[in-house]
């Protein structure tokens, strides 16, 4: 499906999608513990690989539309009948890696084109530690892989600086061993904020981790319990901040923005992003509303380590702000669904977009920028493709962005909702 953006105005009010991060890791948990019920939970693509994984590993899940009521495998997962396929998410293929570590027998999971490309070494190294057997099939650090357990407890050094997953997976098995999993992290942790996330639903679970000085601990023998069974998740902020874009780019007068509370995510640093850079917005945050005026935006240097999933928002303000946007510490932003700072380079200069790419950063020239509409690449790649119709919303005349459907990931009623509040869109 390609869809047609033309620049318009937006106003209104809307409710951000539940966090496509807390959805997953509340799905698993549930799985972990005997069931749970996971209230406001983000039914989108990627959260629906979780839910199979936890049907796979002999749990089951009910009522696929909000609550979901989960009944769990009780630390124990089986043996899966079948081949898990993680289709698009990173996410739920690190996550269950690790369970599959604790099944006594082999696991196989795979993927599409783009999650079969993404890194998964240090994760299979750190299962081969514990003594699991750990292996791609193509001897490429890349799925489809071949899991063996039960790992019992142990300690493992694994690199931070590919991708947080690798922690959390570890920290959410680990409670269910025998003795618990020690992880060293041999490099500064990227994406730092999502393992804060990982611990504070572990929280909710009643199971128990610690910030070590060089890495992450978790005691084994603990259940998943969770406080009265239930569990509810919080607004998306990397959602949130395509809307917020649309807002200081095309409000009319204000867009407000809502379900937007205080939690762990990193990428609330979104608003603040937004205000550095100049534009009129005010969150109430015991409300949880953000509201956002069209506004003049001056470039800004931000650093990307804490919120990777911001690069593609950014970019875009980037390009229609005044001055220099410098974008540093990005190289992780590259192992994603596909090589973000390559391809928001390739697709904002097609709209008139002066960008530098480095290795490490991404430099988007606002003063010799003009967005004018064009035929642009979504790469198959949710946050390229809402990012550059966001882009479309401000940019002269129509931008039409390519297999636009992949929002379905992340955010899947993200263009009834541009609609809704007044872009002009034709799909
Ligand atoms: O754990 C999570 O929910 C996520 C962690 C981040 O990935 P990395 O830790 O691989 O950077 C982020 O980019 C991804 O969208 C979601
Ligand atoms: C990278 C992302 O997710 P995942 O790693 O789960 O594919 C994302 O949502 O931007």
């Amino acid at each position: 499906m390609d869809v047609a953006i033309s620049r318009s105005a937006v106003t209104g009010r809307v409710r951000v999608p539940p966090s496509k991060s807390y959805t997953h890791r509340a799905i698993l948990a549930a799985g972990y513990a005997d069931g749970a019920t996971i209230h406001n939970p983000l039914v989108s693509a990627d959260t629906r690989a979780t839910m199979r994984a936890v049907e796979a590993y002999g749990g089951s899940v009910d009522d696929r539309d909000a609550p979901l009521s989960i009944t769990g495998f009780d630390g124990r997962p089986n043996v899966p009948d079948n081949v898990i396929d993680c289709t698009n998410s990173g996410t739920t293929m690190r996550l269950i890696t690790a369970t599959a570590a604790l099944a006594d027998g082999l696991t196989v999971l795979t993927g599409d084109d783009s999650l079969r490309s993404r890194p998964q070494g240090p994760l299979l190294d750190a299962i081969e530690q514990l003594g699991g057997r750990a292996e791609s099939t193509r001897e490429n650090g890349q799925a489809p892989l071949v899991l063996g357990g039960p790992i019992e407890s142990g300690s493992v050094s694994i690199p931070g600086d590919v991708s947080s997953q690798y922690v959390t997976a570890l920290l959410m098995a680990g409670g269910v061993t025998t003795d618990g999993i020690t992880i060293e992290l041999e490099t500064e942790l990227k994406s730092a904020p999502y393992v804060d996330i990982t611990r504070e639903v572990l929280d909710a679970f009643d199971v128990e981790t610690e910030r070590t000085e060089s890495g992450f601990a978790v005691e084994g023998g603990q259940d998943y319990r969770p406080e009265s069974g239930e569990y509810t998740v919080p607004g998306d902020f990397s959602s949130a901040s395509y809307l917020l874009t649309a807002g200081a780019l095309a409000a009319d007068s204000t867009l407000v923005v809502e379900g937007v509370y205080p939690s762990a995510q990193g990428d609330i640093a979104i608003v603040d992003i937004l205000e550095r850079m100049g534009a009129d917005i005010d969150w109430d945050r015991d409300a949880g509303v953000i509201t956002v005026e069209r506004s003049t935006l001056t470039g800004i240097e931000v650093d990307v380590g804490d919120t990777p999933d911001l690069l593609p928002t950014i970019a875009v303000l980037g390009a229609a702000a005044d001055g220099e946007t410098h974008i540093v510490n990005c190289e992780h932003v590259r192992y994603k669904e596909t090589d973000r700072v390559a391809a928001m380079a390739n697709e904002l200069d097609k709209l008139g977009g002066a960008v530098t790419e480095a290795h490490d950063t991404l430099t988007i020239h606002g003063e010799e920028s003009t967005l004018q509409g064009a035929r642009v690449a979504g790469y198959d790649d949710h946050r390229i493709i809402m990012a550059l119709s966001i882009a479309g919303l401000s940019a002269k005349g129509t931008t039409t962005v390519e297999n636009a459907e992949h929002v379905d990931v992340s955010f899947p009623n993200f263009f009834a909702t541009l609609d809704e509040i007044g872009a002009d869109i034709s799909r």
